[in-house]
């Protein structure tokens, strides 16, 4: 196992993944859901089942853009009293022994509650390689994202199916690691069907850039995964349907089987 240091990041992994001709699987679970003790098993559980990037969400009591599944979670995670400090302890832990990379994800409160240059020193001590803040709209990103760079965070931007296409240039041009394309309008979770939209922006995004780009929101099938991928996507963000192993099993040991379980089902499912 690479350790620390000597470990690709998130661009460095797409890399890779790109030379190999394969798409990047890449779960999102909640820190603290149910506990952290669980989470960090959990983390070791997904890299050991072929994840290539690793989203982990820090709980937060106001998660706008979450829909139902992650916002319990959340919810649980902090009446389990998680906080920012104890995620990051949590990581400090894990993350040595981990092959993939982990890329932390928050809203900005916590963010300007410590001041962008500390959070920054924060995590990246910790070992989290990328950070995706969902409410920072691209005008006010400048500073969190000079600073990214300077301390060698990569800055993950997200664009949506309602994002202007210069707009869309523009987040494409800033983003770090990836692009995070969500796959539709509203918020976190299951659904039936992705939307066909996605093909399109695919190849609008694409077109003015050749960095990776990632799709989330609403993917939970192998039938997803296949359409996402066969449209050229790099790589597949799947949140609710494995928050929800956790979040429905009826004792921590049950949720880690069936994360396993259906991380293993999804990495199968991926070209
Ligand atoms: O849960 P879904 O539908 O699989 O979507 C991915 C997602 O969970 C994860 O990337 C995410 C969690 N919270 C977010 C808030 C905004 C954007 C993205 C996210």
């Amino acid at each position: 196992m690479e350790g620390g240091a000597g470990k690709r990041g998130v661009a460095g992994t797409f890399s890779r993944l790109r030379e190999q001709g394969k798409t990047a699987f890449i779960p999102f679970i909640t820190a603290g859901d149910p506990d952290l003790a669980t989470t960090s098993k959990a983390l070791k559980i997904l890299d050991s089942c072929g994840s290539d990037v690793i989203e982990v969400g820090v709980p937060y009591s106001d998660p706008l853009a979450d829909g139902p599944v992650i916002q319990a979670a959340a919810t649980r995670a902090l009446k389990k009293g998680t906080t920012f400090d104890s995620v990051i302890a949590m990581l400090k832990g894990v993350i040595p022994e981990l092959s993939c990379p982990i890329v932390l994800f928050t809203y900005y409160n916590p963010i300007l509650k410590r001041g962008v240059q500390n959070f920054l020193a924060i995590i990246k001590q910790a070992g989290v390689h990328g950070l995706v803040v969902p409410d920072l709209p691209l005008e006010e990103t400048t500073l969190l994202r000079n600073e990214a760079i300077m301390q060698g965070i990569e800055l993950v931007l997200l664009t949506t199916p309602t994002t202007p296409i210069e707009r869309m240039k523009e987040i494409a041009k800033a983003s770090e690691g990836f692009i995070y394309l969500v796959s539709s309008v509203g918020v976190t979770g299951a659904r039936s069907n992705v939307n066909l939209h996605v093909e399109y922006l695919l190849q609008e995004i694409k077109k003015v850039t050749d960095k990776p780009v990632a799709v989330g929101f609403g993917i939970s099938t192998p039938e997803h995964v296949k359409q996402i991928a066969g449209w050229g996507a790099d790589g597949v963000i799947i949140g609710s349907a494995i928050v929800r192993q956790l979040g429905e099993a009826a004792s921590p040991e049950e949720g880690l089987k069936r994360v396993e379980e259906y991380a293993k089902s999804m990495k199968a499912a991926m070209p």
